[in-house]
């Protein structure tokens, strides 16, 4: 008895009607024309009030209207609370590019949660039964869903303000006919249930009797399914989070870096759910064209022999591969070259977010390490220039005959590709390189002597 199965359901799932308020979307399909009568009849029972709410998404001139019309006659008939509207579908269709299925459903939603607020209910319930749920978990494994979207709908997910529910995903599409023949109910049919242009239809027609035939009761086993995988994502879920805070650093909104070492320590569950993670974090929408494929394709950068490479995903996101570290990011303005000129004490803010510090010294002291230049204000030719790398930089380094290529540097440093074109290169008055910022001097620097007077020269990561 649907009656009973629908109790027990509910209970399972720890939901409680008693003096809870709803608003029920009937579209005047059995499924949904079933679970509001199934409610009504059941109102004094579980002290609940019903509100129903319909929409005609002027799909089907007169014939939908004559649907919203069927709905607010039954609902007259028995002083159950009505609200509708028409919503010209097709011209939004027309504004968005949107499908129409996508296109009406989003009106409807809307139209739910407005009216959902005006009535200040606890729950909307939705006629959605066990065979949708085994339908739109084929059709997403079939399509190449992740994540928790293999797990079809959640049987109650927050929306405005309230809870969407669906009270019916324990029966069969089956039963509830028989429901509504036993309650002599006599729904509307939409003609394009039956069109085989839709990917859901040819599922309904060619799969579920197939299935049903194995197993009449498929329906529960798949919702048992979805319900077990709900669960168990949300932990993996959760998990992932907490792991993955201690590899990534968010750098801006649009900005993501990861550490490979530390993230391939990771079990490959989580693994594959901290990158949607990443993705999901940088992509406000997710792109339709983003595939399974393209996962795996970041995880082959990640695991190249190669220290340096680069992805380019949908809508221009980058990933780039330098060493250890993995980038994630939307391309920002590119930075143009600098070239500075500076003969006196000064601070030189930089463009990489950096800052160079000029001052005279007689008496130098802490540690010269390579983020400190010191030079010989008798020998330097000034003014010296602060600028962004050259192609065929060389410099001579301290301590070492020949010179060495400023590019060179960099990859010995480990310095990622996206760094190297902002990076700062002080040269003297004669295009000479003194000095490579936190990174290399060359032979010009000079060890504190006393008695002389010196440029000092600091430098500033961001
Ligand atoms: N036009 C509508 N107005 C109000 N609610 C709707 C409308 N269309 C769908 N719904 C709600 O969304 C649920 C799922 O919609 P879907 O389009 O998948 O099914 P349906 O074939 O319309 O189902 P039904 O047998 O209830 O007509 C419906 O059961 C109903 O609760």
């Amino acid at each position: 008895m649907l009656e009973e199965k629908v109790r027990a359901f509910l209970r399972r799932k720890g939901i409680e009607l008693n003096n809870k308020k709803l608003l029920i979307g009937v579209s005047g399909g059995p499924d949904s024309i079933a679970l509001l009568h199934y409610l009504w009849s059941f109102k004094h029972l579980f002290n609940i009030e019903i509100v129903a709410a319909h929409v005609d998404h002027m799909f089907r001139g007169d014939e939908s209207f004559q649907d919203a019309m069927f709905v607010r006659d039954y609902c007259i008939e028995r002083e159950i609370p009505f609200e509708m509207e028409q919503i010209d579908v097709p011209e939004f269709i027309e504004k968005t590019g949107k499908s129409s299925q996508a296109a009406a459903r989003d009106c409807r939603y809307s139209f739910f949660g407005k009216i959902a607020k005006k009535h200040n209910v606890d729950y909307i319930a939705l006629g959605h039964h066990g065979d949708d749920q085994v339908e739109t978990i084929l059709m997403r494994l079939t399509r190449g869903s992740t994540g928790k979207a293999r797990a079809g709908m959640p049987f109650i997910r927050p929306f405005a303000d309230c809870f969407i529910i669906r009270p019916f995903l324990c029966m069969s599409r089956n039963e509830i006919e028989q429901y509504c023949l036993k309650e002599g109910i006599t729904p509307r049919r939409d003609p394009s249930n039956e069109k085989s242009i839709y990917s859901r239809n040819r599922f309904r027609k060619e799969v579920l009797p197939f299935l049903r035939e194995e197993n009449p009761h498929v329906h529960e086993h798949f919702q048992r399914f979805s319900e077990d995988l709900q669960s168990d994502e949300a932990y993996l879920q959760e998990l992932t989070v907490h792991k993955m805070n201690t590899v990534m650093e968010k750098k801006t909104d649009e900005e993501i870096s990861l550490d490979i070492d530390a993230f391939e320590a990771m079990p490959m569950p989580l693994q594959r759910r901290g990158i949607q993670l990443i993705l999901n974090y940088l992509y406000k929408e997710r792109p339709a064209s983003l595939s399974a494929s393209h996962i795996e394709s970041i995880f082959s950068l990640m695991k190249s022999p190669h220290p340096s490479g680069k992805l380019i995903f949908p809508n221009d996101l980058h990933i780039v591969r330098s060493y250890r570290k993995c980038h994630f990011q939307f391309p920002k303005e590119p930075v143009q070259s600098y070239r500075f000129q500076v003969s006196e004490p000064a601070i030189i803010k930089l463009p990489n977010g950096g800052s160079i510090i000029f001052e005279y010294t007689d008496c130098p002291d802490g540690n010269l390490n390579n983020d400190t230049l010191l030079l010989d204000r008798e020998d330097v030719s000034l003014p010296l220039i602060i600028r962004t790398r050259g192609a065929g930089d060389r410099m001579t380094l301290k301590g070492m005959q020949g010179t060495k290529k400023i590019k060179d540097i960099f990859i010995d440093c480990k310095i990622p590709l996206q760094e190297r074109e902002t990076w700062p290169i002080v040269t003297d008055a004669h295009g000479r390189i003194l000095w490579v910022p936190g990174l290399k001097k060359s032979h010009y620097s000079m060890q504190h002597t006393s008695g002389a007077s010196y440029i000092i020269l600091k430098y500033i990561k961001q």
